[in-house]
């Protein structure tokens, strides 16, 4: 499947203003994460307030990894997300029983990673390929070797792992993905305190990432 313009996700939103600031930049969807562990993590009540921020026509994303059923369920009963994320190891069984559509990631070593993933979760509506890290599931802001990724693709394949507004443009050429998503690259930086502000989004940043997107979609 050939996108002729390449589709764009922000990930790890936990303010309202972040996720307009994402919408009005241009991004196809915004992603929620539900998992605890992550400092991106979001309450219901939050996700709540974040959802009605979001424009007609972009697709909000919720994010869980190895999830119990009721967990998903729960969050679905109050959040209107239109989209779900598995970012663990859920089998595809898990994955199929919420009747809502869903997206596998995957964590890449090897091309066999992916290409096992492709049969795994055949269901699924894309899969996103994260870099392989021992200790956490995603949002490390680590990149793997892209040149492993087949590019023979039964379902859109989503570019994930240490995008950002400097690399964007060559991802895109070299693996033409059918979309791409970012977290940390699109994150506000404490100066005073040289650390990454993680799940606090600058502005400025998705929207120079975004038209780097752009800029790949216009001239090839
Ligand atoms: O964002 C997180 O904290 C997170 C936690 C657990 C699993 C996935 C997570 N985020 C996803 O990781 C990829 C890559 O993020 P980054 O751009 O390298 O920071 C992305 O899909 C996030 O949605």
């Amino acid at each position: 499947m050939q996108p002729t313009r390449i589709r764009t996700k922000i990930c790890g939103i936990t303010r309202p203003e972040d996720a307009l600031a994402a919408a009005e930049a241009g991004a196809d969807a915004i992603g929620l994460v539900f998992y605890e562990p992550s400092p991106r993590s979001v309450s219901i009540e939050q996700a709540r307030a974040i959802v009605s921020s979001v424009p007609a026509f972009v697709t909000v994303t919720g994010l869980f990894v190895n999830p119990d059923r009721m967990a998903v369920e729960q969050v679905l009963s109050r959040v209107p997300l239109d989209l779900l994320q598995f970012h663990g190891d859920e089998p595809q069984d898990f994955c199929q029983q919420f009747h809502r559509r869903w997206i596998k990631a995957v964590r890449v070593q090897l091309r066999s990673d992916i290409e096992q993933a492709f049969d795994s979760w055949s269901q699924a509506s894309g899969l996103l390929v994260d870099a392989y890290d021992p200790q956490r599931y995603g949002g490390t802001g680590q990149r793997f070797d892209w040149s492993v990724i087949p590019e023979k693709r039964p379902m859109p394949l989503i570019l994930a792992g240490g995008l950002e507004a400097g690399n964007v443009a060559r991802a895109i050429r070299q693996v033409r993905p059918w979309g791409v998503d970012v977290s940390g690259g699109v994150e506000a930086f404490d100066i005073e305190r040289g650390t990454a502000l993680k799940g606090i989004k600058d502005a400025a940043k998705i929207t120079e990432f975004l038209s780097e997107v752009n800029s790949v979609n216009q001239t090839d």
